[in-house]
């Protein structure tokens, strides 16, 4: 049987070492041992590489080293990285245990204006937030709660919520 035309964008080749057939992406110059059923991604290898943007809330406690130590809650933050730690500890802890809801605990005693808003940060894509928030988010399935992050503004706890 004649060999189907490939989707465009992809070009069949004879792997020296295997003998087998692979199809390579003509734009990305990726490679891949399976019949293609559509046409190449010129922009990557077609597989997302997790959401391209995500929803979360935040609680963020603030301290006398973060970027800017001072919130609607608290003009002149001094508390130290250690105690605001151990907070951000006892509220993921009332959170995961089902003691508090996580937007009744942001909107008390999050150092963000996002406190307003039960911590809701909106959706947002990569690139948006400082790295290691960013990374921490995009690493969540939704409804997932973090472990504390660190990031120049302080310690948070970020839930994932679509
Ligand atoms: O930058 C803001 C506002 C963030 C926001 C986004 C969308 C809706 C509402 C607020 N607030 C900072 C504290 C802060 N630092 C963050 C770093 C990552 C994510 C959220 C953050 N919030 C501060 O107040 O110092």
């Amino acid at each position: 049987m004649a060999d189907e035309e490939l989707p465009a964008g992809w070009e069949k080749r004879l792997s020296r070492s295997t003998g087998q057939h692979y199809y390579l992406n003509i734009y990305t110059k990726e490679s891949q041992w399976d019949r293609p059923d559509k046409p190449a991604d010129p922009s990557g290898n077609g597989k997302p590489d997790g959401p391209e943007e995500v929803q979360c809330s935040h609680l963020l406690v603030k301290h006398s080293g973060s970027r800017r130590p001072s919130s609607w809650r608290e003009e002149n933050i001094t508390r130290s990285k250690e105690e605001a730690l151990e907070l951000v500890k006892s509220y993921r802890e009332q959170i995961a245990s089902g003691k508090a809801t996580f937007a009744e605990l942001a909107s008390k005693y999050s150092d963000c204006s996002s406190a307003k808003r039960g911590g809701d940060l909106g959706p947002f894509s990569r690139g948006a937030m400082q790295k290691p928030f960013e990374q921490a988010a995009f690493a969540l399935k939704v409804g997932e709660l973090s472990s504390p992050v660190h990031t120049d503004s302080g310690i948070h706890i970020i839930q994932r919520t679509a």
